[in-house]
């Protein structure tokens, strides 16, 4: 049975707390939280792109649920399939083989029309690039989800959620007049007005300095705390993992390690071990730490094999084989490391992402993807040139004081595991 390293506060816990939030849980896709159905859950997922030569597996099985009123956090190496998981999960991309819920309606039995109202209605998102309309104000930012739905905002929540983040005294302000920090702020409004089962966010602080970005991570902890949202972020940082309830790492396409309540060392620490797997495998002579999560926990969790350790590579095992009786015919892994994470701004070739159907179209920070609208329309032409009707907020698309003339809490509020 596997066994957990090391001083983390996970395995405390988990005899302290009854395993109510135990990370065996995890497994088996059904994690649930207290109100019984995960919000989100993953059974079996595969994700393969391409055919042939230019066959790549993202995700190899995955069993995995996100309680709900739980933040958590997605790690893992550059081309782990973090971003593939998330995107499956979110409805934004096909599964290949297995099956993805969003509480209890499995994505792969809707049609496209009602895959963009479930994600539409149920689903927020936060996305690195923030994706505002650059013509409308904050507040119209905000409510467009509800507009686009046609929908009326419930004054009272969207007080909430605008005093929640901050925003009051900017609402009638355009993105341009915005702080980056800001902008995102008004992003995570807009993925909360619709008050959403869930909220996928990719990157959602990886264009922003440290401080702006420990206010985000604050208001979405925050959200999770005070408000019950569920959250679930991919990220490279430490330190914005460090804010999750759980983070859960990747490698492969594989789910190989989970830390509850995570410190930003306990994450640096377990990323440092994964990097090192992943660079001795394709630069064998580079690095020769071993990785070896099967042998790395010690609880009698439920945790399975499968998900949690079958996908180990050993530091010594040279020319990129891996020694689980796993091989990947189907992926070269230099190819990848040379191609590198997909950046924002760059356009790619076909050849290499030819599956991508949602990314940056180059905008660059602060940019709007009209992909995002498309996310919830399903249609570019549904996308507002102008204002849409009945989109004012609050604000009523003027800049209003705020109550304490501050531009919000989190301005001043300090970031769990030590901010950035
Ligand atoms: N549209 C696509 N077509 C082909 N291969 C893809 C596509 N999208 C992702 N991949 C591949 O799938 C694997 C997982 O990619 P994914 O973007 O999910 O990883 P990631 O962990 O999010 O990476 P990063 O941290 O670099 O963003 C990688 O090998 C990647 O090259």
């Amino acid at each position: 049975m596997a066994r957990r390293t090391g001083s983390s506060p996970g395995g405390q816990r988990d005899a302290g707390d009854g395993g109510s939030r135990g990370r065996g849980r995890r497994t088996g896709g059904g994690a649930t939280g207290s109100s019984g159905v995960a919000a989100a859950r993953a059974s079996q997922l595969t994700k393969v792109y391409g055919s042939g030569d230019t066959i790549v597996t993202a995700l190899r099985g995955i069993d995995l649920g996100f309680p709900r009123g739980r933040f958590t956090a997605i790690m893992g190496p550059s081309g782990s399939g973090k971003s593939t998981l998330m995107h499956c999960l979110a409805g934004l991309d096909t599964v290949t083989r297995g099956r993805v819920f969003i509480g209890d309606v499995d994505l792969s039995r809707l049609s496209d029309k009602e895959l963009t109202r479930l994600r539409r209605d149920r689903i927020g998102f936060i996305f690195q690039q923030f994706n505002l309309l650059p013509t409308l104000t904050a507040a119209e930012n905000i409510t467009l989800p509800l507009s686009i739905a046609g929908r009326a905002p419930d004054k009272e929540w969207m007080r909430t959620v605008v005093d929640a983040v901050g925003l009051a005294p900017r609402l009638g302000h355009r993105p341009p007049e915005l702080s980056g920090g800001q902008q995102q702020r008004v992003a995570c409004a807009r993925a909360l007005v619709t008050r959403p089962e869930i909220i996928f966010a990719d990157e959602p602080t990886g264009n922003l300095d440290s401080r702006s970005g420990a206010e985000v991570l604050q208001f979405l902890r925050d959200s999770v705390t005070d408000l019950g949202q569920t959250i679930v972020m991919v990220t490279h940082d430490a330190t914005a993992a460090s804010y999750s309830d759980e983070v859960i790492f990747l490698a492969d396409g594989r789910l190989v390690d989970a830390i509850e309540r995570p410190t930003a060392d306990e994450v640096l620490d377990r990323m440092k071990h994964l990097d090192a797997a992943q660079r001795g495998l394709v630069s064998p002579a580079a690095d020769t730490g071993g990785y070896e999560a099967e042998d790395d926990y010690d609880d009698e969790s439920d945790l399975d094999e499968e998900s949690y350790g079958a996908s180990r590579h050993r530091g010594g095992d040279r020319g990129g084989r891996y020694d689980d009786g796993y091989d990947r015919p189907d992926e070269d892994p230099a190819d990848r490391n040379r191609r590198g994470p997909r950046q924002p701004g760059r356009d790619y070739p076909a050849r290499d992402y030819p599956d991508q159907r949602y990314g940056d179209d180059g905008g660059g920070a602060g940019g709007y993807d009209r992909r995002y609208a498309e996310q919830l329309t399903g249609e570019f032409d549904a996308i507002p040139d102008g204002p849409p009707a009945g989109a004012r907020g609050p604000g009523g698309g003027r800049a209003a004081a705020g109550r304490d003339g501050r531009e919000g809490r989190l301005a001043s509020a300090p970031g769990r595991g030590g901010g950035t």
